[in-house]
């Protein structure tokens, strides 16, 4: 029971909470027509300073980026009965790592994730993440899957084979898993890039692969104006304010404690 006193107390509490999620929906509406769409050398610069000025190391970013996309997938592809079967095509930079930490964090929530990682590298962070992988019983292909097992095998692909530091054209040896993503109708889940696409102008005129969910990370690239897929998220919650605003991102705010947050 409330004394009446306590009673407007209560009422006006709820009033301020009210209009704060009010104010913060409509800054965060409008964020997503000002937030900053970044060229590719904003992205390595943003990049180097978390690693250099604000110390942060790569393992930290990559397995907040990578929970990020476990957690924005399960958000638009959540699990039913059966437990899905995700194909997670990692490639051999720091977006590859993002995706074996996404598969990781995926199999921890029911789904099924199988790994493609073609071109392995020797530094010791790349050989834990892909232990932590096997150890978690998530199986590697060993050759290359045609569009016949992405169509037939898989619910979901999650595409992290490059991110912000690819420079076209792609590379004989990445040739038939892109060409395969590209013919495929299992939808795509790219991270931070849709990989084959010019980081700023988007998809090649020649056609490249078309995601249904993109999640942009730290912030968006120039290519996401030209994403036309169904889900836009960003994820890779771990900007500091002041680099926010050294690079005007105009991030929105995240809801509550999540680590994503959907853009449209
Ligand atoms: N600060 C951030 O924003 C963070 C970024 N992270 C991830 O790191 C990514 C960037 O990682 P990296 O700089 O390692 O680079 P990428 O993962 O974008 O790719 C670099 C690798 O791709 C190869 N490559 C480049 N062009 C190619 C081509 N045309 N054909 C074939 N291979 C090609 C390069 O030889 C290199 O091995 C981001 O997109 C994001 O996914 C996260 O891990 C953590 C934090
Ligand atoms: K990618």
């Amino acid at each position: 029971m409330f004394s009446q006193q306590g009673l407007r107390l209560y009422r006006f509490l709820r009033h301020i909470n009210k209009k704060g999620t009010e104010f913060s929906s409509l800054r965060n509406k409008y964020c997503t027509y000002t937030m900053k769409y970044l060229e590719q050398n904003e992205a390595i610069n943003i990049d180097q300073e978390l690693f250099t000025t604000y110390k942060f190391s790569v393992d930290q970013l990559m397995e907040l980026a990578g929970l990020s996309c476990a957690v924005s997938i399960a958000e638009c592809y959540p699990l039913k009965k059966i437990n899905k079967a995700v194909l997670v095509c990692c490639g051999p930079g720091n977006n590859g790592g993002d995706g074996l930490v996404c598969a990781r964090h995926l199999k921890l929530f029911g789904y099924n994730p199988v790994v493609y990682y073609p071109k392995r590298t020797e530094k010791e962070l790349y050989q834990n993440l892909t232990v932590q992988c096997k150890a978690m019983e998530i199986p590697f292909l060993e050759q290359v899957p045609d569009v016949n097992e992405l169509n037939c095998t898989y619910d979901i692909l999650v595409d992290a084979l490059f991110g912000f530091s690819f420079k076209p054209p792609v590379r004989p040896e990445f040739a038939s898993i892109l060409d395969g993503l590209q013919e495929t109708h299992t939808p795509i889940c790219s991270i931070d890039i849709p990989s084959g696409w010019d980081v700023e102008t988007g998809i090649p005129a020649s056609g490249g692969i078309k995601p249904e969910l993109l999640i942009s990370l730290t912030a968006p690239k120039k290519c996401a104006n030209t994403f036309k897929g169904k889900y836009h998220y960003l994820g890779g919650r771990f900007v500091p304010p002041a680099l926010a605003t050294k690079y005007n991102l105009n991030l929105p705010d995240y809801p509550g404690t999540s680590c994503c947050i959907k853009l449209n």
